[in-house]
């Protein structure tokens, strides 16, 4: 169990999020959505300890009800840019996570070398990031992280680069991935229906500052979930998500 206590977070100008707490379990996901700018990114910032200095923090993080200090192993993070080594081919770039994970260069490269072609990245091993799209970065980015055997995965946007088709594939890959490899996923989309198609639960936060207005389970079986079974979940958090746009 992870567990955020308390969180608050400060820019120069303002309060960001105030006291926010919430608990992740394992082999789980979450989904975290809300207005643009409420601080979604800063969560999984903070989680990864990477909050830009500029902002001040306080609040704890449990894991298993013990404090942790980051960036821990336990948590892996793919921000939103996809944060590429620009002077690191894409299978280095794919297998650092698991070379600074203690891993042989060989051994690292061997693990990631299979999930190319599945992502559809079959001849790119020795280009260097520049010469890919965005989307082909973005699943370079997304292979590096979920490679990685830390108990959470921190996802920001993962998908929002991707094309519809390329998007779906990526999604199947995932929830068929953590079927095998079970992990707690916290996972940061604006696209609603990517939310209640994939996640086990839903957070929704407010903005003005961050807190949580909504915690809603999603109890239809996955493969239940079709366009008409979801559309009265993605309909409450439209009208969740509009009435803190326009307070
Ligand atoms: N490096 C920084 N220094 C100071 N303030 C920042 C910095 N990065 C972000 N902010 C502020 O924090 C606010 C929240 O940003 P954050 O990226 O966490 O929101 P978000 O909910 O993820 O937004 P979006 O959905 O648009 O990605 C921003 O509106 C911005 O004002």
């Amino acid at each position: 169990m992870l567990e955020i206590r308390k969180l608050s977070i400060r820019t120069r100008e303002r309060e960001l999020l105030s006291e926010l707490s919430l608990s992740l379990a394992d082999g789980t996901m979450t989904a975290l959505i809300g207005p643009s700018g409420c601080g979604k990114t800063s969560v999984l910032k903070w989680l990864a300890g990477i909050l830009p200095d500029a902002m001040q923090e306080s609040g704890q993080l449990l894991l298993d009800g013990v404090p942790v200090t980051r960036p821990h192993p336990a948590l892996c993070y793919q921000p939103q840019s996809d944060a590429l080594f620009p002077w690191l081919t894409i299978i280095q770039n794919a297998a650092i996570g698991l070379e600074i994970a203690g891993l042989s260069r060989d051994h690292a490269r061997q693990q990631v070398a299979p999930l190319f072609a599945t992502f559809g990245l079959e001849g790119c091993e020795q280009m260097f990031p520049a010469q890919l799209s965005g989307g082909m970065r973005q699943r370079a980015a997304f292979l590096r992280t979920v490679v990685q055997e830390g108990r959470f995965i921190l996802l920001d946007e993962p998908f929002s680069a991707l094309d519809a088709v390329t998007r779906l594939r990526m999604q199947d890959w995932l929830l068929q991935r953590l079927h095998e490899r079970p992990r707690g996923v916290l996972l940061v989309t604006h696209d609603l229906h990517e939310a209640a198609t994939l996640a086990d639960r839903i957070i929704v936060m407010s903005s003005g500052p961050g807190r949580i207005i909504a915690d809603i389970p999603v109890t239809t079986p996955r493969d239940q979930r079709d366009e008409a079974t979801l559309a009265p979940l993605r309909d409450r958090l439209k009208s969740l998500l509009l009435k803190e746009t326009t307070t």
